[in-house]
């Protein structure tokens, strides 16, 4: 890829991103990251990018083509000014921040300025993430396309219209690998409780977790219609099944936790 990119917070989730991307198009020495944490800094300058610890130590030269902001929603106030001037050449700006709004980037940049509002989640690690991609309006179809490539690179992509959805689908899939790894820390705990060594326990709740999303996903049969092909009358699966089902089981705890979340992300925009 020729487009030269600006990382900007080289976290858990702009970690997850860059190694997707270096894995597949893009040319690390394309890409410079700025993080003041040394450590993070560390494991993207390893991958062959260039690292930074401030905007003020990036060459004068550089022009980037996509800005991709993942701090903490919590520090854009701070960080946006300090990009002015390395998104004054028209770069498109790509934010994974939960909850700030496109409204925010539009007063930092410019109200023309090409914004893409995206929610990723941490399976982006492995090239297994779900991604959401929203735009303002003003982002050119190769930038649109740009955007598209480096979201693929680490996932599956859907582009949504409605900006008010954000916060849903953060409550959903950004935040749903969380999920997913309590129901495997449960299970496997529960495992143990039964009688299975811890290792067996673990290894058993995972594969079984990921053997199901594999399926769920393979197959064009709904999740309801794979849960019936588990679920022999009178066998194990409906005998757990009651107690998963039942009127204050895992439905009406799910429902509260993504509406939990997405409540949240709605309070941090
Ligand atoms: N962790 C997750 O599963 C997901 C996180 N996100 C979003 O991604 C963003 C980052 O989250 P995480 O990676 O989890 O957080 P993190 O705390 O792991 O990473 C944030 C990084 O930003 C760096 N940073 C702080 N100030 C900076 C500055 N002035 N300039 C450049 N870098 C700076 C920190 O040193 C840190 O390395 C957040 O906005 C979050 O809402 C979105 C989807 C999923
Ligand atoms: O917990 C958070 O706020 C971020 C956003 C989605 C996943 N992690």
């Amino acid at each position: 890829m020729s487009s030269s990119i600006l990382l900007v917070g080289s976290g858990k989730m702009g970690q997850a991103m860059l190694g997707g991307w270096v894995d597949t198009f893009v040319t690390p020495s394309d890409v410079v990251v700025v993080d003041p944490n040394v450590e993070n800094l560390a494991v993207a300058k390893a991958l062959g990018c260039i690292g930074h610890q401030s905007p003020v130590d990036i060459d004068g030269s550089f022009q980037p083509e996509v800005i991709v902001l993942a701090v903490k929603p919590q520090m854009m106030v701070d960080v946006l000014p300090t990009f002015q001037t390395l998104a004054a050449n028209g770069a498109l700006i790509i934010s994974i921040a939960a909850g700030t709004g496109i409204a925010q980037f539009e007063t930092a940049f410019g109200a023309t300025a090409s914004i893409i509002r995206a929610m990723p989640n941490t399976p982006a690690a492995v090239r297994h993430g779900m991604i959401v991609c929203c735009q303002n309006g003003h982002a050119s179809s190769a930038q649109l396309e740009i955007c598209d490539k480096l979201m693929t690179a680490i996932g599956t992509v859907a582009w949504i219209d409605d900006e008010k959805l954000m916060d849903a689908v953060t409550g959903l899939s950004g935040s749903g690998p969380a999920y997913v790894f309590h129901m495997i820390e449960a299970m496997a705990a529960a495992g143990v409780r039964a009688g299975l060594p811890e290792d067996l326990a673990e290894t058993l709740a995972e594969v079984t977790v990921a053997g199901a999303g594999k399926l769920a996903i393979a197959s064009d049969e709904p999740a309801s219609k794979l849960r019936e092909n588990v679920t022999s009358p009178n066998g194990t699966t409906a005998a757990g099944l009651a107690v998963l089902m039942a009127e204050d089981g895992l439905g009406p705890l799910i429902e509260k936790t993504v509406a939990a979340a997405t409540k949240r992300s709605k309070e941090l925009g």
